[in-house]
């Protein structure tokens, strides 16, 4: 595998690039403050401390939102990161307002797939309620990992205004997240989704992200071809082709949704 990490000057560099990126983000919108989903895990925990740094913490306002296959300590984890940012939260069960789609919709009932997209689109409807509301701009924390292999739900976890995280790979999100004073123990959690029971990014993939991040960083980002690829990281042409084959299918995800060309 290839050595993504980052120099301690590319380190400082990044983070205030991100942060410099955020403050613009929102004076260009005329705003000041900025509303974000924290569920306990890396990337939403990163995002917090690098917009608290960016805004300040009396900018930042994260929102914690159950559902019934949340784990107790990604959601009292979520709660520290806000508690030790001193950045105000409001906890709110999304599982009701899951039940009340399903209830007009009961033929999705049972569909985990399904149901937990919808739970994150839900949690996308509570981010801009807030933001519309209190006039903040949405914080996305999606990486580069999960942007090139479409793992989001379109329009949940996807509908943002923002990703300051965007062109980090999963294992530079976790070296810039101790840099930026994360604490171990959240830097190093196993990554989920947590849309149903005993999710779990990796089993769900079916590749490692040290792996996935290899593969990205040298074909899909990279200038190598398949097979020099697998050469050069002694992987299997087959796991390059997969990762190839999951960055052609979730094109449609990174894409403004196309309408038929203009007629004259
Ligand atoms: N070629 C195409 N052109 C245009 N649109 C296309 C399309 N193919 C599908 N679609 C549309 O996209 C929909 C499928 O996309 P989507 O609804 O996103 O659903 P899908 O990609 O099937 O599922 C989302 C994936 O992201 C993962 N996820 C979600 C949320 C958070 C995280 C996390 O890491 O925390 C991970 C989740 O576990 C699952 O593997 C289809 O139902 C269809 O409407
Ligand atoms: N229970 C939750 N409460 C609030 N926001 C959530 C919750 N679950 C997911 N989210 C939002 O959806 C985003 C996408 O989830 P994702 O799992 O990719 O990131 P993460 O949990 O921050 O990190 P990791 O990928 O390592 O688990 C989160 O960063 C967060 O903003
Ligand atoms: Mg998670």
């Amino acid at each position: 595998m290839i050595d993504l990490r980052f120099s301690e000057a590319e380190l400082a560099q990044r983070r205030d690039h991100i942060t410099a990126f955020i403050r613009e983000q929102v004076d260009a919108a005329g705003v000041e403050e900025v509303v974000l989903g924290l569920s306990g895990g890396i990337d939403s925990t990163i995002t917090a401390y690098l917009a608290v740094d960016a805004l300040g913490a009396e900018n930042v306002h994260g929102l914690v939102l159950p559902a019934t296959v949340s784990s107790g300590e990604n959601m009292s984890d979520a709660e520290r990161v806000a508690q030790d940012l001193e950045m105000s939260y409001d906890v709110i069960e999304i599982e009701p307002i899951v039940d009340s789609l399903l209830a007009a919709y009961p033929e999705a009932e049972g569909d985990h797939e399904a149901v937990g997209n919808a739970r994150a689109r839900v949690r996308a409807v509570l981010n801009y309620l807030v933001a519309n509301h209190e006039g903040r701009l949405v914080l996305g924390t999606g990486n580069r990992s999960e942007a090139a292999v479409g793992y989001f739900t379109k329009y949940g976890d996807g509908a943002v205004d923002c990703h300051p995280i965007a062109n980090l790979y999963k294992a530079q999100v976790r070296q810039l997240a101790r840099y930026v004073g994360v604490p171990d123990d959240l830097a190093e959690k196993t990554p989920t989704a947590e849309l149903w029971a005993d999710q779990t990014d990796e089993d769900e993939l079916g590749i490692s992200y040290d792996t996935l991040d290899s593969i990205l960083a040298t074909h899909i980002d990279g200038p190598l071809s398949v097979a020099a690829t697998s050469r050069e990281l002694e992987v299997e042409e087959e796991t390059v082709e997969e990762v190839r084959e999951m960055y052609e299918r979730s094109a449609h995800k990174r894409q403004v949704p196309p309408g038929p060309e203009p007629l004259n």
